[in-house]
């Protein structure tokens, strides 16, 4: 079994403002907050809502915040973006990057996502830099290049050291928000072929180190067997991580396999 850890983290996308956010945390039992050995607990809610998730988590709680997208300038004339330092002026721990959604629906590509990456790593926040093929690309047998191709661009001019605090979640797009599940196989065979590049890239111990998560309709009925994957370190969750309820289930599976 791997030493690493098993990252739970539940991207909420446009959905949570603060009422909701605040109620999650309410409806959230304080077991579920609690620190477990070896893994670990994220929400990633809209910016608006951040506050109110560092506000409303249960003092003790273990359950660490995360933003869904960063800008890469520092500060300035970008109207509607926010910078890391106003990130981590807020406390956030992670980031999540180069979401299909961010790719499709608002241009950003590697260049791009590799930018933030770096800005992301100065600031001391974790990246969660997300990768993963459409349907038309996996009918074509293109998935492993496509993969191959986002990941390299996406984390180009990072040293070892730096690698070894990014996050990477493979998500197939055709599986996201669609109710179909890669099988427990196909993300392994991917996470392990992601680690093969991050390992020809940087080198065996540093691509030992990263947590590579699965994401696209993971949910508490398949989150066992992919997590009992020896490449799959936990799941970048959308729907199911906005039922306070389901999101424990998943903690608490994920807690089983340490
Ligand atoms: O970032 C999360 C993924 O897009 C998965 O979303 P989903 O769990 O709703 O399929």
């Amino acid at each position: 079994m791997s030493t690493r850890s098993i990252l739970i983290a539940g991207n909420w996308k446009m959905n949570m403002g603060p009422n909701d956010t605040a109620d999650f945390f309410e409806q959230l039992d304080a077991e579920s907050q609690k620190q477990i050995d070896g893994v670990i607990a994220a929400v990633c809610p809209p910016f608006v809502s951040l506050a109110t998730a560092f506000d409303s988590r249960k003092s003790a709680s273990a359950v660490k915040i995360g933003a869904q997208n960063v800008h890469f300038e520092d500060n300035g004339a970008f109207t509607g973006e926010i910078s890391t330092s106003m990130l981590t002026e807020v406390g956030c721990d992670y980031v999540i990057l180069g979401h299909s959604e961010r790719r499709e629906y608002f241009g950003e590509d590697d260049a791009i996502i590799n930018k933030k990456v770096k800005k992301a790593l100065l600031a001391g926040i974790t990246p969660i830099v997300c990768v993963g093929e459409v349907l038309d690309e996996r009918k074509q047998n293109r998935h492993f290049d496509v993969v191959k191709t986002q990941t390299a661009g996406s984390l180009e001019g990072l040293s070892a050291s730096e690698l070894e605090k990014v996050v990477i979640a493979y998500e197939p797009v055709w599986a996201i928000g669609t109710g179909e599940t890669a099988s427990p196989e196909q993300a392994q065979e991917m996470h392990a072929f992601i680690r093969d590049e991050l390992a020809k890239l940087f080198g065996k111990e540093a691509a030992d180190t990263v947590l590579i998560l699965y994401g696209g309709s993971m949910k508490p009925a398949n989150a066992g067997e992919l997590l009992q994957k020896p490449d799959v370190d936990g799941g970048l969750i959308g729907g199911a991580s906005l039922k306070p309820a389901d999101f424990a289930k998943l903690v608490a599976i994920a807690a089983e396999q340490k």
